[in-house]
């Protein structure tokens, strides 16, 4: 089977990252490959950032299934963008790496907390646990205060904080389990789980498994409904090529 992932900012260095978390954790008959949109912000911080990012995830799952469709796709950034809206343009699954960290953290812990990057990416997460129903099982959304790309361009630093952020989930928490929130940290979770001495989920490596699951089980995205093909219309401007999809 043939699993894309999709790095919704546009820095080529941490869809690297992500690619090669995917294709570390998948199974001998699963290809792996991952790409990002060639527009859009270059890392994802806020919800204008987010919603820039939707549209360039869209596009790229388009392009995707034109040219080399993929049995499933993942968005690999923690805010999910354009989840819903890339599940009406395909058939295949697709999978957000939040959603599918929330399940796979619910699966072995009853409390698990989440460390993303800035503090003022807490409230998207804080969002998503609510939208896919995991508030309860939640204790608490820190951020080790990192800008997306130092993940990149500073890593030994934002790994050292990101296990001191962790250190305090554990210690404070009263949770059994860490969900790491950003894509860009997809090649940390070994080293984060020996450093804290907890189960650390990460939502590339989670959706890359989720995904095969659904393939495995022959289930693809329903086209019944809210998550039918969009009804075709015009579209004008930059959005003009999308008219009567
Ligand atoms: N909370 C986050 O840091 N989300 C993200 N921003 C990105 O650019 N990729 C992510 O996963």
């Amino acid at each position: 089977m043939h699993i894309h992932l999709i790095n919704p900012n546009t820095t080529a260095g941490m869809t690297a990252t992500i690619r090669d978390a995917g294709i570390a954790i998948a199974a001998s008959g699963t290809r792996v490959t991952a790409s990002q949109p060639d527009s859009g912000p270059v890392s994802i911080e806020g919800h204008f950032d987010e919603a820039i990012s939707a549209v360039g995830v869209t596009e790229e799952i388009m392009r995707m299934d034109r040219e080399s469709p993929a049995d499933a796709y993942v968005i690999a950034c923690f805010g999910d963008p354009g989840l819903l809206a890339a599940r009406e343009i395909t058939r295949a699954p697709v999978i957000g790496i939040a959603e599918a960290a929330f399940h796979m953290a619910a699966l072995i812990s009853t409390r698990f907390s989440v460390v993303t990057t800035l503090g003022r990416t807490v409230i998207i997460a804080e969002h998503l646990l609510d939208q896919y129903g995991f508030s309860h099982q939640c204790r608490r959304v820190r951020a080790a205060e990192i800008p997306v790309l130092d993940l990149e361009d500073d890593g030994d630093r934002a790994l050292e904080k990101i296990i001191e952020e962790s250190c305090r989930a554990r210690d404070e928490d009263g949770i059994g389990a860490i969900v790491l929130g950003c894509g860009g940290m997809a090649n940390l979770t070994e080293t984060i789980s020996r450093e804290v001495g907890l189960p650390v989920v990460e939502g590339v490596t989670a959706s890359v498994k989720l995904a095969e699951a659904l393939v495995g089980l022959g289930l693809s995205t329903s086209k019944v409904g809210d998550l039918a093909f969009p009804r075709a219309k015009t579209f004008t401007g930059q959005f003009s090529h999308l008219s009567g999809l």
